[in-house]
């Protein structure tokens, strides 16, 4: 099944989970197992799953992203709110570099008064009917992103664990550019985890485990769930958060989607794995981290970064056994030995190192004791690490 380089899949399909009928109390009836069961085998493979979640009704999603929405775009007020520089993704409304589409965030899209200051600012006479869908529409979600973040973490052990610091968040996005069939350039969603609900356009395609596109069939009462980097850090890496992207046709000029998503809570931010995920077998794979923190940095130089997170990786010990001229390039570092020295280059920095002249496996231990820094410090290139060079030995 594996392939190279992403292929892509006509008949692979995200995996079902139907979720109708249960609700957060049902935790210990047996279909909830089952459900529960079903969710970690997708999350395995795919890092999502489809949910048929019948408390949202076609008419409800079509108020939504046929009718608040597109008219909400079409708002010239909306577009110029939000100061997408102060946080990212946090921006009422923003535009990215290389992602060519609009959104428009809501922060608080379970607080009518919330939503309703929001629509002030579009609508100076108000407009209840955006308020009352957004709300209606964020009630269910929450309550659907409820069951599914309870379910994830009783999988992973940790039903002690539920939350109380997720914050939801929607957002609304536009995909208007004529003819682009990248609308979405391949990528991770930084935050817990996304619902993305898509409305008669589809496009939005995962990158399994095997490397395969798999593309989205969304019907009228299903969403994509979608595990992101946040989950997957804190996680301790046992969650896999999956490449995504949207293709569209060409004739496709219109596209509106809404993203529901669980991120930190400003306050309480940093993605620190529990200990009950930490042990021998598995040691700490990312350094507690800031959640805006990483965001910023995804928003400058990060974006590069092919997988930002990886900035991240903890100081997991790594030792490698050199020859004399050998050349090991590793994910962020390449070794470079001589006769009389190396060089050790991460990112941009080189460090000189000594060779052991007559040793063929010489090691050189890798470790890293100082602490954590934020994601985006200029630190980050050099990768925090103190290269213990081998003691040159005599012959
Ligand atoms: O437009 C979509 O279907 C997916 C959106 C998405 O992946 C994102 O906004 O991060
Ligand atoms: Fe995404």
């Amino acid at each position: 099944m594996a392939s190279l380089g992403g292929v892509d899949t006509k008949n692979l399909e995200l995996p079902k989970v139907d979720l109708s009928g249960l609700d957060i109390t049902s935790f210990n009836e047996k279909a909830w197992a089952i459900v529960r069961l079903k969710i970690a085998q997708a999350l395995e493979i795919y890092g999502g799953f489809e949910v048929i979640y019948n408390e949202i009704s076609p008419e409800l999603r079509n108020e939504l992203l046929g009718v608040v929405v597109p008219e909400l775009f079409s708002m010239p007020a909306a577009s110029k709110l939000g100061d997408s520089e102060q946080l990212p993704y946090h921006g009422i409304y923003f535009r990215k570099p290389g992602f060519p589409f609009f959104a428009v965030q809501l922060t608080d899209p379970n607080d009518l008064s919330a939503i309703q200051e929001y629509a002030n600012n579009i609508w100076p006479q108000g407009n209840d009917f955006f308020c009352n869908t957004v709300l209606n529409y964020s009630k269910h979600m929450q309550a659907l992103m409820q069951i599914i973040h309870r379910m994830i973490l009783e999988s992973l052990g940790l039903e002690d664990h539920y939350e109380s610091h997720l914050k939801f968040a929607n957002y609304y996005k536009d995909v208007s550019d004529k003819g682009k069939t990248i609308a979405l350039p391949p990528h991770k969603d930084p935050n817990y985890i996304s619902i993305v609900c898509q409305h008669n356009v589809e496009g939005l395609e995962v990158e399994n485990t095997c490397d395969e596109w798999i593309k989205t069939k969304p019907s009228t009462n299903s969403f994509t769930v979608l595990v992101g980097e946040a989950f997957k850090a804190w996680a301790n890496g046992k969650l896999y958060a999956p490449n995504h992207r949207v293709k569209l046709k060409k004739d496709i000029t219109k596209r509106y989607v809404v993203v529901f998503s669980t991120v930190p809570t400003l306050t309480n931010d940093i993605i620190d794995a529990p200990k009950e995920l930490i042990d021998e077998q598995h040691p700490l794979l990312f350094k507690p981290f800031k959640y805006y923190d990483y965001i910023k940095y995804r928003f400058t130089e990060g974006e590069k970064d092919e997988d930002a997170l990886k900035m991240e990786l903890q100081n997991t010990p790594m030792t490698v056994q050199l020859g004399q001229g050998a050349r090991i390039q590793l994910a962020n570092a390449v070794i470079n030995t001589g006769i009389s020295g190396a060089t050790i280059q991460f990112g941009s920095v080189d460090f000189p190192a000594v060779v052991a002249r007559d040793v063929a496996t010489s090691a050189y231990g890798i470790d890293s004791e100082r602490p954590a820094r934020g994601p985006h410090s200029t630190e980050t290139s050099a990768r925090r690490a103190h290269l213990s060079a081998p003691r040159a030995t005599t012959a």
